[in-house]
């Protein structure tokens, strides 16, 4: 880190001890300070360490499969599930999807792991959560309108729990914690945006950096953030993912026009590492190599856990910086590398390519 960024963390500890974190939405500025954590964490890691050559060569992989692929915004839209409209009725559907992106892992057979059959086929995974979604509109049940998941009246515990139903024996994991997400940030939009989430984009005058901010600072559920080496370093992983989904879905145009999007990092979640693993980005000390591959639970917030979330931003940065290096008119952004890496994961998981196990947190933060 350099003297002058030391300086600036150390103004900002002054300022918040002086003033308390009575951060005023006008105080909200558009540095997320995700990638200059991440690079903290990356400088003090003992447990999981970046290979540079192997990075150099994913870097080139990534690259040219991009290409191949046409990779884009446009991609997003492509997938079955996602929404097509370029309207608030997405918007509102990405707001929902992302604040209970997280944590669909099981160690159940693929028979017996919680489950979504919706369009004739049966959806695990993110893609459980997306059907889930989907399900629930075709129903009439409007799970991405604030007011109705705000509303313990209208829409009760058991309603949700019914739109979050299983084709299994397995629930879907964390299902009250999910619920609180909902009752959580449907409150704050009722009381701080007027019910609306166009009025949260409009907040952020096009700055992606401010509105994963704005997302921080009123709602708890978005504010991921840990301790490392005694000191507080932000992740924002559903906060970056919904700016990411936001700005794809509407293909860069009107809610996803954003002049700052390359200020979004990779989204630190327990898919993409495994994929850096497998590429040979990422490697992990003898005790947390076996402690991944026994499936043995990680705590979140614990040193392990941070260093593999933070390590995992980094050496997105660190491919992204290879591409431009390499393809100086290049169009790519962390974004689009991570996208590539989680569907690049997920079809070699689907061809039951080895790998290395992905790491176990239990949590909402991803
Ligand atoms: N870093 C990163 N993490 C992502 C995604 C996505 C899906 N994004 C879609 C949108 C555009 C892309 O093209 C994808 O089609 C889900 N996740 C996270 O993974 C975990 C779920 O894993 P599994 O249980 O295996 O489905 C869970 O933490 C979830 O939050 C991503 O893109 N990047």
């Amino acid at each position: 880190m350099s003297d002058d960024e030391v300086d600036h963390e150390l103004l900002e500890l002054l300022r918040q001890s002086l003033l308390g974190s009575t951060q005023k939405p006008d105080d909200i500025t558009s540095d997320t300070k995700v990638l200059r954590h991440a690079e903290f964490i990356y400088d003090n890691s003992i447990d999981v360490n970046i290979d540079a050559r192997s990075t150099r060569a994913a870097a080139q992989l990534i690259w040219s499969q991009m290409q191949q692929r046409n990779y884009s915004t446009e991609t997003w839209s492509e997938h079955e599930l996602h929404p097509k409209s370029k309207d608030e009725a997405t918007l509102n559907f990405i707001f929902v999807m992302d604040l209970l992106n997280f944590s669909f892992w099981s160690e159940k057979s693929e028979d017996e792991r919680f489950a979504v059959e919706y369009r004739g086929k049966k959806w695990t995974g993110y893609w459980s959560l997306v059907a889930c979604l989907q399900r629930a509109l075709d129903e009439d049940i409007p799970i991405t309108t604030p007011s109705f998941y705000a509303d313990e009246l209208e829409c009760p515990d058991e309603k949700l729990a019914y739109v979050f139903r299983s084709s299994t024996e397995e629930e879907i994991p964390l299902l009250q914690e999910r619920i609180d997400c909902l009752r959580e940030a449907g409150q704050v939009l009722e009381e701080d945006f007027d019910g609306s989430v166009a009025n949260l984009i409009e907040a952020a005058g096009n700055s992606a950096g401010k509105l994963v901010n704005l997302l921080s600072h009123h709602f708890s559920c978005f504010n991921d953030e840990s301790k490392f080496e005694k000191r507080t370093v932000r992740i924002m992983k559903r906060p970056q993912i919904l700016v990411a989904d936001i700005w794809a879905a509407f293909n860069e145009e009107s809610y996803g026009e954003f002049n700052d999007i390359d200020a979004i990092t990779m989204f630190a979640d327990y898919r993409v590492p495994q994929m850096l693993h497998t590429l040979g980005c990422l490697t992990y000390s003898p005790p947390l190599d076996s402690i991944v591959r026994a499936h043995q639970i990680i705590p979140h917030h614990s040193p392990y856990e941070v260093q593999l979330r933070g390590c995992s931003i980094w050496t997105v940065e660190m491919i992204r910086r290879e591409i431009i290096r390499t393809n100086p008119s290049a169009k790519v952004n962390a974004i689009l590398i991570d996208f590539f890496l989680y569907d690049l994961a997920k079809e070699k998981e689907k061809a039951g390519e080895p790998a290395i196990p992905h790491h176990r947190t239990r949590s909402i933060w991803y």
